[in-house]
């Protein structure tokens, strides 16, 4: 039993081998603050944020990429990782996905969780190398590849050649800066606030950032007045959001011309030829691949599931261990 699973800032996914993902929650812990004891994981604990009394903290031990309570993390993962192998006669083999910038405190919290939840032997792998694998690229031949990762907290840009990261860069705009980006406007725009989650809500069903026929659309939001403090409802159109999210995704264009700047030429030959593959769920904003592949001027493709990419090529990554370079996969 080969189980992959990316461990990610939005959520957690576990891929079995042979059986395809068989879990996706959101990466929330529910704890007791008084005891430490956890109440909930995963999507009950998600319903509870914002919502709980005093002595309850529903907390997101990741945060914009970066591991920020381990403790938390290291009991999340026990939690999933129990549920997945529950009563199996093997101790199966575990690849995880961790963000970008980890410590080595970190990496062996990491580790030992998924020991102690039953694996038998754990390995962490880079998320521009698991989400190339997932998207089905063959990173073993000497021929460049360019993957963008844009998750929940981060973005991945990397170019990737012969098992392993020739260049890249990791930066912390992504998914939930779009809905930042979104409750600013909103706010600015029509002097509503809005919550997180009705911004995401609109950047899923309607905003664009490449205008086109379609960007007359139009949602209805509800919030709070800034002006009476009262509840009020406001539309938006897919125009609109296509100016609320224009800075932090030219964030995202400038970071992948950083790295195509950097990039030997052979392997930028590679790329125009072979074009860009965007993985993660924050690919799947309307008109973002279209937009990269305007401005960059080379062919851009979004993996088929982008949201398991990663995880799938966590778990596809233990079939090919020998193939993949020196520093792309850790082990204790
Ligand atoms: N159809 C969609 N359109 C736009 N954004 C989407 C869509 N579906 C999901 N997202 C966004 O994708 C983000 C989550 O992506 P993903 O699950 O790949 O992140 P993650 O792996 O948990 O994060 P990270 O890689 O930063 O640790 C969220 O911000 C979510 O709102």
């Amino acid at each position: 039993m080969d189980i992959g699973i990316d461990l990610g800032t939005a959520s957690i996914l576990v891929y079995v081998r042979g059986k395809g993902i068989v879990l996706q929650e959101p990466s929330v812990v529910a704890l007791d603050k008084d005891t430490g004891e956890v109440l909930a994981v995963g999507e009950q604990a998600r319903k509870m944020i914002g919502r709980t009394p005093g002595n309850i903290v529903a907390i997101r031990p990741l945060r914009a990429g970066v591991i920020a309570d381990y403790t938390v993390t290291e009991l999340m993962l026990k939690h999933f990782l129990k549920k997945v192998i529950q009563r199996k006669l093997f101790r199966p083999r575990v690849m995880v996905c961790v963000p970008a910038v980890i410590t080595e405190v970190e990496k062996r919290a990491v580790i030992e969780a998924a020991t102690a939840a039953g694996a038998r032997q754990t390995f962490l792998i880079e998320e521009p190398i698991a989400a190339a694998i997932g998207a089905g690229l063959d990173i073993s031949k000497p021929v460049g590849s360019m993957v963008v990762d844009i998750g929940g907290g981060t973005t991945d840009i990397a170019v990737l050649s012969l098992g392993g990261i020739v260049c890249g860069t990791s930066i912390r705009v992504a998914g939930d800066m779009f809905d930042e980006a979104i409750v600013k406007y909103v706010k600015k725009e029509f002097n509503l606030a809005i919550g997180e989650r009705t911004a995401e809500e609109v950047k899923i069903s309607l905003a664009t950032v490449f205008p086109d026929a379609d960007s007359s659309k139009s949602l209805e939001i509800r919030g709070r007045s800034l002006i009476s403090g009262l509840p009020q409802t406001v539309t938006i159109t897919a125009r609109q959001t296509c100016e609320a999210l224009q800075e932090p995704v030219e964030r995202i264009i400038e970071a992948i011309f950083s790295v195509l700047e950097k990039t030997p030429p052979e392997l930028a030959a590679d790329i125009s030829e072979r074009g860009i593959v965007m993985t993660g769920g924050g690919s799947l904003l309307n008109g973002l691949d279209k937009l990269i592949a305007q401005r960059t001027n080379m062919p851009v493709y979004v993996a088929e599931d982008a949201v398991s990419c990663v995880a799938l090529g966590a778990g596809k990554a233990l079939e090919c261990l020998d193939m993949l370079g020196p520093n792309a996969v850790y082990k204790k």
